[in-house]
């Protein structure tokens, strides 16, 4: 190995929806953190591994920075500043399709309290705006950083969706990664414990077309994961048994459905996820319960794993 070897800590950061999962897979390689086209689906901090010949990137998912309103609100605004401070980069991503705004110079000055932390704008989604509007675009980003004082390491437009500049982008992270020896041997995609991985699956799909306030309200327990015993070494299958919680008999019904319909279809979708992430059949158990009020109760949020 090179001397040269570079590794290290980077972090995609900015408003709910901008697209930070999305590049975050899209640079891996592999279904690892977690999209979802509602916002603030990100919860955990997922880190996903980029192996290249001359570096290791190692990616840290954060949820959005929000105004809190819960205590599940503060304490995730209190991890995503614990991991800017733990990474060696910072990216922000600032959506090509819409316009700077109160929410992103709100986050960028949060951004800018980082002490000679180098920082990349990276203009998300491309793919979605003509070329006047980039370069209207790439203005504002020049003036966002005059604006909160902060000195862009780099300014790098990339569409996670047609794949276009991420290459340039990893290689722009690179250069700011101390020099080292990898982090993770070469393989790993994630250092979550899977049983976190198949949660966050379980509640992408519990999720998808839910059109109120849910997002906050459901949290999901693996409770049991393990090889089905006495199966032939051929023919693997994993049991997994995992609650969906909810805070209210309300939202039980919605995660339900008429007839259990919904429950089917959540079951249906992230079992196919979880057995291309596991590669082996899998028997899932869902159950939905209701744990009261969980966001504002400190012994239920930490059962839940916060
Ligand atoms: N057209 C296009 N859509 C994208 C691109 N990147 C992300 N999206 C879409 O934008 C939406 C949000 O993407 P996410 O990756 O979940 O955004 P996020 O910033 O991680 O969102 P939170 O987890 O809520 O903070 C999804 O519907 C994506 O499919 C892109 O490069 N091009």
């Amino acid at each position: 190995m090179s001397a040269e070897f570079r590794s290290g800590f980077a972090c995609f950061v900015g408003r709910p929806n901008v697209g930070k999962s999305t590049l975050t897979n899209a640079l891996v390689g592999d279904k690892i953190a977690i999209t979802s086209s509602r916002p603030q689906t990100t919860r955990h901090v997922v880190r996903g591994l980029v192996h290249r010949d001359d570096a290791q990137i190692v990616l840290v998912d954060t949820p959005g920075l929000h105004r809190p309103r819960t205590l599940l609100g503060e304490r995730l605004n209190d991890l995503v500043r614990t991991t800017w401070a733990e990474v060696d980069i910072v990216a922000v991503c600032l959506p090509a399709d819409e316009r700077i705004g109160p929410g992103d110079r709100f986050l960028v000055r949060e951004v800018a309290k980082l002490r000679r932390k180098p920082v990349i704008a990276v203009a998300t989604k491309i793919d979605l705006v003509n070329p006047d509007r980039l370069i209207e675009h790439l203005a504002d980003i020049a003036k966002l950083g005059t604006e909160t004082g902060i000195e862009w390491a780099d300014v790098v437009p990339v569409s996670a969706q047609s794949g276009e500049q991420l290459g340039t982008l990893a290689d722009l992270i690179v250069q700011r990664l101390p020099e080292g020896p990898p982090l993770y041997p070469a393989g790993d995609l994630t250092d979550e414990p899977e049983e976190t991985l198949v949660a966050e699956l379980i509640r992408e799909a519990a999720l998808e077309g839910v059109r109120d306030e849910l997002p906050h309200s459901l949290a999901v327990v693996v409770e049991e994961m393990g090889p089905r015993p006495d199966r032939p070494e051929d023919r693997p299958l994993i049991d997994i048994h995992a609650n969906v919680f909810v805070e209210r008999q309300s939202q039980k019904g919605i995660v339900i459905g008429a007839k259990g319909a919904r429950l089917r279809e959540i079951g249906q979708t992230s079992r196919a996820q979880i057995e291309r992430l596991l590669g082996t059949p899998v028997y899932l158990d869902l159950h939905v319960k209701v744990a009261k009020d969980w966001q504002r109760d400190p012994k239920q949020l930490r059962r839940l794993g916060f």
